[in-house]
């Protein structure tokens, strides 16, 4: 089963993770990430200090999503391992957009496209929701920041992610980031227990 936990930058996702590996660590579940679970997320992160061109930094993205995918999810999935991303496929739908805006006609198709075919849809997606105002006050001082990381692009990408929930409510729970770190981790936690249960009943599509 493939759980990914979404949200802006300061939503609360690597507090999150630090709980599920406590609170999940019976069910043996690969704890992964985007960018960074691979050599490819270490191109992407220089992609993003150097503020290299917005195509270059969206295929990057998705260099290191297709690596991921290879060497870390599909093996574990084949093994039926539960798998826990901190970021997925969502969040190139829900930044990139913001950054290819004025570069290409319509950037959401064209990343929906180049994922097509290849990409592991997530079984159920966790998206952390706040207020613009509070995950930026979370991220500190804005001279330490990354270039995503202030309000308006974030605004417009939390717009993004609450449109993808939308269009896809079987597999988006949304959450609210604002309560306190254990009842969110508790939340979260329950529910992908619940979910392995009856992934467990039920034989892989
Ligand atoms: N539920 C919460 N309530 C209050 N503060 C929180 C909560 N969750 C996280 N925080 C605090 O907010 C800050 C940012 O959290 P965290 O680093 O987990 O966010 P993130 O989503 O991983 O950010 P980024 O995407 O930039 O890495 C941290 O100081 C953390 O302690
Ligand atoms: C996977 C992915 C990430 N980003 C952005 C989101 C963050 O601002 C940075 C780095 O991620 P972190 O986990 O918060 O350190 O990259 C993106 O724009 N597109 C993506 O596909």
């Amino acid at each position: 089963m493939l759980i990914t936990i979404e949200g802006i930058d300061g939503s609360g996702k690597s507090t999150l993770l630090a709980r599920l590996h406590e609170l999940l660590a019976d069910l043996d579940p690969l704890f992964t990430r985007e960018p960074g679970a691979t050599w490819v997320g270490e191109s992407v992160r220089r992609a993003i200090a150097e503020r290299m061109d917005p195509i270059t930094e969206a295929l990057l993205f998705c260099a290191d999503h297709a690596a991921h995918i290879d060497t870390l999810i599909r093996p574990a999935l084949d093994e039926g391992r539960l798998v826990v991303s901190d970021r997925y496929a969502d969040s190139r739908f829900a930044y990139q957009p913001v950054v290819l805006d004025g570069v290409l006609p319509d950037p959401l198709s064209w990343l929906f496209r180049i994922h097509e075919g290849w990409s592991i849809r997530p079984d159920r997606t966790f998206l952390l929701v706040l207020p613009i105002e509070d995950a930026v006050s979370r991220l500190g001082p804005e001279k330490k920041r990354e270039y995503f990381e202030n309000a308006a692009i974030l605004s417009r990408v939390q717009e993004n992610y609450l449109g993808l929930a939308a269009a896809d409510p079987s597999r988006f729970v949304i959450v609210d980031a604002l309560l306190p770190k254990e009842e969110v981790a508790r939340f979260i936690a329950d529910e992908i227990r619940a979910g392995a249960r009856s992934s467990r009943r039920r034989p892989r599509a």
